[in-house]
């Protein structure tokens, strides 16, 4: 058992009979997937969504029936990794590209879990790079104002060589803001640009966070 085991592990335990599931991304998410899927195999009926290609394809490997936006209306429970998770449960997600989904999935579920293991619990967010998804169509316009606004550095991300799209055909700008103090400001202010799409500052949306330590015990903590 590792820290991420952990806390994928444990917060498949919130996962109920008849419950519409978000599936998120990342080595985290994988170990709640895998869980999920081990319930699946013993008789746990449920239907989920993935937030990304690979969870989808982890899905079907384990046998998790899969779902379309348009046959609910909302989700009961979301489970997915972060980059940092602040004082406040404010995230920082989008390590892996798959932001847009996973935000997406997250603001329409009941309950948002969000599982961590212990060197992602920051007091501020902001060491970690804040992914910001772009539109590729003229891309280097909004990259521009982001360096112009923000003046920190920010590069585009790559991905042999080649700019890194996203399973939304978009690319994907990380900024180093260093310490983000105010990360709803920061969140409403990139929402606001032309040619953001998204951007990985999760503000308000956490339920509860499941921390997780390498000796296999796990932390749980609500929103207030
Ligand atoms: O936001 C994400 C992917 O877009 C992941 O949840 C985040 O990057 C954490 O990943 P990991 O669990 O592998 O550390």
């Amino acid at each position: 058992m590792n820290a991420k085991q952990a806390a994928g592990y444990r917060a498949a335990e919130w996962v109920e009979d008849g419950m519409i599931v978000g599936l998120g991304t990342g080595s985290t998410a994988y170990y709640a997937i895998e869980k999920i899927g081990q319930r699946v195999a013993q008789g746990l009926k449920i239907k989920a969504i993935a937030t990304s290609n690979a969870s989808e394809e982890l899905a079907k490997k384990y046998n998790i029936p899969l779902i379309r936006a348009a046959e609910v209306e909302h989700l009961d429970l979301a489970i997915d990794g972060a980059d940092e998770v602040d004082a406040n449960m404010a995230l920082t997600k989008g390590g892996g590209g798959a932001l847009l989904r996973e935000k997406l999935v997250a603001i329409n579920s009941e309950r948002f879990i969000v599982i961590a293991d212990h060197s992602k619990m920051v007091p501020h967010l902001g060491n970690f790079k804040l992914p910001i998804e772009i539109v590729p169509f003229c891309y280097e316009w909004a990259f521009g104002q982001l360096q112009r606004i923000y003046n920190v550095p920010i590069e585009m991300r790559t991905r042999d060589g080649e700019l890194y799209i996203t399973d939304n055909g978009n690319y994907i700008a990380d900024a180093s803001f260093g310490v983000i103090s105010d990360p709803g400001k920061l969140s409403h202010e990139l929402k606001a640009m032309t040619g953001v799409v998204e951007h990985g500052l999760f503000v308000d949306i956490a339920h509860t966070v499941v921390v997780g330590y390498e000796d296999g015990r796990t932390e749980v903590i609500e929103k207030k």
